[in-house]
């Protein structure tokens, strides 16, 4: 007798390194351009047993806060897959949430993405299948970068790739445990379909020296989540007094924060300082790459 196959995926956390606004497109969404890179110690776990009909069972520190299962970004992903590839076997899939939820780490993005390699795994397909490629973007705007999960360049709303040879970067990342909603902050820029953004300061580093580009580069949905969410500014505050710590910005659109660091002794000391000094918050040292 036979085990009954399970497929294995981790679903990184993204992390947005720079993350600059173009401007507000005609059909209302935002025009970008920003660095992603994922966390290797900061991650949800998938399983999937391929089999009839498509089922999930959430559980993990966050899994409450994922929503109904029915509406699940792994479910939904699965559906815009089985309308794209005729024939596509689904399955039983298992989620143990660790990442915190509407956190600007892209949680639910990357467990779409998970959802999509276990199915093409299941399949015999290839990830970057473009039937695949188009079912993580029809499922939303980080989901296409999460499906490679490696750095990359993020242009137009998400769909445009281009990989990043980037130098393995220790961080700390720093959640307050608010959730912040990205169609919010979005709105709270305040620009009208069709208007550019102009960035408050200097521009940023040309493309093609990622390191310059972090150094000098801005999160643009900085200012608007803040005003949000002001405890957004005393993790940055935080961060940036802790020995060794290189930068601060916020990831994506919020509330997670991050400090980037010389090693990662220095990150993971710093981690357990910030661990003490900021109780409540979810506070992990991790390597991004
Ligand atoms: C902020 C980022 O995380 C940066 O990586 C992403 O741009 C957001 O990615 P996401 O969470 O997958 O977002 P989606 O689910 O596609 O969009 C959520 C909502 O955010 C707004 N939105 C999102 C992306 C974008 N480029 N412009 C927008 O205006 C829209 O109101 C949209 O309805
Ligand atoms: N598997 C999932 N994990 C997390 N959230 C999910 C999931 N499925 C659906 N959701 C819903 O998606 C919303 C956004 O959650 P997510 O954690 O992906 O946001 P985020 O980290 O802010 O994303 P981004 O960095 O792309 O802005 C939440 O309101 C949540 O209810």
């Amino acid at each position: 007798m036979s085990a009954p196959m399970l497929l294995r995926e981790r679903a990184p956390a993204k992390v947005n390194l720079t993350l600059h606004v173009r401007g507000r497109r005609a059909d209302g969404y935002h025009e970008l351009d920003s660095l992603v890179a994922f966390a290797g110690c900061a991650a949800d776990l998938l399983t999937l047993a391929p089999g009839p009909g498509l089922s999930l069972a959430v559980s993990g520190p966050f899994g409450d806060a994922a929503g109904p299962d029915d509406d699940n970004l792994v479910i939904r992903a699965a559906r815009s897959a089985a309308e794209r590839v005729e024939g596509l076997a689904l399955g039983a899939f298992t989620l143990v949430k660790r990442v915190p939820v509407a956190a600007g780490l892209g949680g639910g993005s990357a467990d779409a993405a998970a959802a999509l390699r276990l199915l093409a795994q299941a399949n015999g397909l290839s990830p970057d299948d473009p039937r695949l490629v188009d079912a993580a973007a029809a499922t939303g705007s980080d989901v296409p970068a999460c499906l490679r999960s490696r750095a990359a360049r993020m242009e137009g709303r998400g769909e445009r790739l281009t990989e990043v040879k980037l130098d393995p970067q220790p961080a700390v990342l720093m959640n307050p445990l608010r959730p912040v909603g990205t169609a919010e902050v979005f709105r709270a820029l305040g620009l009208a379909p069709g208007e550019t953004f102009v960035p408050p300061g200097p521009a940023g580093a040309a493309p093609g020296d990622p390191e310059a580009e972090i150094a000098r580069g801005r999160n643009d949905l900085e200012a608007a989540a803040v005003r949000i969410a002001p405890e957004i500014g005393a993790g940055l505050v935080l961060l940036a007094s802790q020995h060794g710590c290189r930068g601060v910005r916020m990831s994506g659109s919020g509330a997670t924060v991050f400090g980037l660091f010389s090693t990662a002794q220095e990150a993971r000391r710093a981690a357990r300082a910030l661990s003490a000094a900021a109780p409540g918050w979810w506070v992990r040292s991790t390597m991004l790459r």
